[in-house]
């Protein structure tokens, strides 16, 4: 009879394990869709339903750096709280959930972060994982932690349409900064025009990035928001203002490499122009989190931050999600429906 029983309560769960390390550009053959059967929670536990995912440029280096053939998938999902054995997180409740690519998991309440229940009706769940989430925290981090950055200085951040660098514009304007955003394609152009930066340009087409910059802001730019990394910012430095800051974000552009990249040295322009290039992880400032996160719902209530996003439905679309992300197909933070 308890077998039976056992048998009847176990929930089904499909996750995706990273089958081979990244060579390059990911594989569909380096991801593999598994099952499994989920018992009920234990004392202390919660049984999570993924309502949205996540795909991340951290994934491509962090496979390589944390995980091993066989890991689960690694990411963070806003799911539902369907079965509780843990006060804090009742049935019903929302969570983001650092539980990886996963229809359904187990936790003891120890990765998760509820979101409250006056969560605004009108906003999507799924702006936790983007605006006001990890990406949107990171932007204001970077902008107020590492550039400092000031009312009238102007600010260049390139991936400028994407989860993190479309927040770092919109939140530079906030604070009355001069704005040059650039991007992979002419709708993104268009988009960032829509969103108020001053000056927008495709950089897969300009024909030249260091004329391009130079028109954007023939004074030179205060602050750079570095996002992409590789020979881009060869080209930014010397266009750098004296005392400079240059918060060195990601390096998407360098992620799927198989020899390292060299460049041009950088230690010329970073002693004559006395900048200031730190390397920072979002994670450093976790202590404000809780106040930053309120900081961004309330522009976004106020509508002086807008989110869009880039949603892909559909679990069994995770790996083509990701790659597309890595390749430049969102506008706006990349999300997976269940
Ligand atoms: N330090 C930290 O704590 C954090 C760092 N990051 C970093 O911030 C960056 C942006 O992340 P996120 O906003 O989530 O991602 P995005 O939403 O911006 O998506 C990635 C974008 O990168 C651009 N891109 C891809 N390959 C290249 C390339 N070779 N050269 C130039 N651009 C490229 C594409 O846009 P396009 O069409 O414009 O080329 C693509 O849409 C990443 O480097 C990421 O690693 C993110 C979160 C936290
Ligand atoms: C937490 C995210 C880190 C990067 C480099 O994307």
């Amino acid at each position: 009879m308890s077998h039976i029983s056992a048998q009847r309560t176990m929930v089904q769960a499909k996750f995706w394990i990273l089958r081979k390390h990244f060579e390059g550009f990911p594989k569909d053959s380096d991801f593999e869709l598994k099952e499994e059967n989920l018992p009920e929670p234990q004392d202390g536990e919660v049984l999570l339903e993924a309502v949205f995912l996540s795909v991340d440029p951290y994934m491509r280096p962090y496979s390589r750096a944390r995980m091993k053939e066989g890991d689960t998938m690694l990411g963070t999902q806003v799911s539902r709280v369907v079965q509780s054995r843990n006060p804090k997180y009742p049935v019903g409740s929302y969570v983001v959930a650092n539980c990886g690519w996963r229809t359904r998991s187990l936790s003891d309440g120890s990765d998760l972060r509820l979101i409250h229940s006056d969560w605004p009706k009108e906003l999507p769940l799924s702006l936790t994982l983007g605006t006001i989430g990890m990406p949107g925290l990171t932007a204001l981090y970077g902008l107020e932690e590492i550039c400092k950055i000031k009312a009238g200085e102007t600010l260049l951040v390139n991936a400028a349409a994407g989860a993190v660098g479309s927040v770092v514009g919109q939140i530079a304007k906030i604070k009355g900064c001069r704005v040059v955003g650039c991007a992979g394609s002419d709708e993104k152009v268009s988009y960032l025009k829509e969103l108020g930066f001053d000056y927008a340009f495709n950089y897969k087409t300009v024909s030249s990035l260091k004329d391009t910059l130079l028109e954007a802001a023939p004074q030179g730019y205060d602050c750079y928001f570095e996002n992409v990394g590789g020979e881009f910012s060869s080209v930014v430095l010397p266009q750098m203002k004296q005392f400079g800051r240059i918060a060195v974000c990601g390096s998407i552009a360098t992620y799927n490499d198989t020899e390292l990249q060299t460049g041009p040295y950088v230690h010329g322009h970073m002693i004559f122009k006395q900048l200031r290039m730190e390397g920072f992880l979002v994670f450093q400032w976790k202590h404000k989190d809780h106040d930053s996160i309120k900081r961004l719902l309330d522009w976004v209530k106020e509508g002086k931050l807008q989110c869009r996003e880039h949603v892909t439905e559909g679990f069994e679309n995770m790996p083509a999600a990701f790659m597309a992300m890595l390749k430049g197909a969102n506008t706006g933070k990349a999300i997976i429906k269940i």
